[in-house]
């Protein structure tokens, strides 16, 4: 998977969050997050565990209110937005999208038209046509009439792309989408994305697919953005030092030029914590009580 800088696209889907900050129980979850994410571009937001990744998505799919700050959609605040606005215009994955209902694959898929269906109205013979197509690009029309609650981690994570992908919406945010996928399907999901040209915010931990995929990779630790920009400039060895707590030599793919990162197994004395990170948290590479990225 070759990367191709995404021209930014015209028309609607720019998202912006706006001085993002999250507080609960006297805990900063995140602080003043600023993050710019053009129409028609991937922005990937990386971090350790416990960083705000899913706290920011959450923001922006209104699952939870900021404390402070906004998210805004070519200028206008999702707040402003009933639901279904909101619907017709983010298509979110979350890490919590709980399938507790035995539908069937193509009933599920379904669900992603729902905002464009007004009252109880049934989907009609053009919303059966998108959902069709979104599973034939996830590869799952041989799952249709398959209970969710039966199939494969992985199966169902495609089965939630699908529907997010039904949504038909400008903007997608997804919380880490490649989970429990294999490498070719991993792979598949995000070129898919990239192809797309929607405006795409993704939480990724494979920092490798996310310089192969992304416009731009937006970097959180402790709640705080403490680095943004082409992949080329943030994922160095510093980042993955500093911010992740390993050791790792970044070269050049070979075919595409974007960075790769080597891990090291052996700790780097000077480097890396001795305790283990979750202990010891390393410091962000700029402290600072604001994080900006526009
Ligand atoms: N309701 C809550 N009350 C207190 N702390 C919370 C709450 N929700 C999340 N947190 C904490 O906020 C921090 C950020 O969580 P978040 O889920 O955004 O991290 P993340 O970067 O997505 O992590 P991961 O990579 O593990 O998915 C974590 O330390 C988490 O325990």
């Amino acid at each position: 998977m070759s990367r191709r800088p995404s021209p930014p696209r015209t028309g609607p889907g720019s998202l912006a969050l706006d001085g993002l900050s999250v507080t609960v129980d006297g805990a900063r979850l995140l602080r003043q997050l600023t993050l710019d994410v053009p129409a028609g571009q991937t922005v990937g937001l990386v971090g350790p565990n416990g960083s705000g990744k899913s706290t920011a998505l959450r923001c922006v799919n209104r699952a939870l209110r900021p404390t402070a700050g906004s998210v805004l959609l070519d200028g206008t605040d999702l707040a402003e937005l009933t639901p279904r606005q909101r619907a017709r215009t983010v298509a979110a994955m979350s890490q919590e999208h709980v399938v507790d209902l035995d539908f069937s694959v193509e009933e599920t898929v379904a669900l992603g038209r729902s905002p464009h269906l007004p009252g109880n109205r049934a989907p009609g013979e053009e919303d059966r046509a998108i959902c069709r197509e979104a599973m034939a690009r996830l590869g799952i029309e041989h799952l249709a009439h398959r209970g969710v609650l039966g199939l494969s981690g992985g199966e169902r994570q495609r089965v939630m792309a699908a529907r997010a992908l039904a949504q038909r919406t400008p903007v997608l945010i997804l919380d880490e989408p490649t989970n429990h996928l294999d490498i070719r399907h991993q792979i598949a999901l995000l070129a898919l994305l990239r192809d797309t040209r929607l405006t795409v915010l993704v939480v990724l931990h494979d920092l490798n697919l996310a310089a192969a995929v992304c416009d731009r990779i937006a970097v959180l630790h402790d709640g705080v953005l403490v680095a943004c920009g082409p992949p080329v400039e943030v994922l160095t060895a510093r980042t993955a030092r500093t911010v992740f707590g390993v050791a790792a030599t970044v070269v050049p793919h070979p075919l595409s030029g974007v960075p790769q990162l080597l891990y090291s197994l052996e700790p780097d004395d000077h480097t890396t914590p001795r305790s283990h990170p979750c202990a010891d948290p390393v410091p962000p590479q700029q402290p600072s009580s604001s994080s900006r990225c526009s």
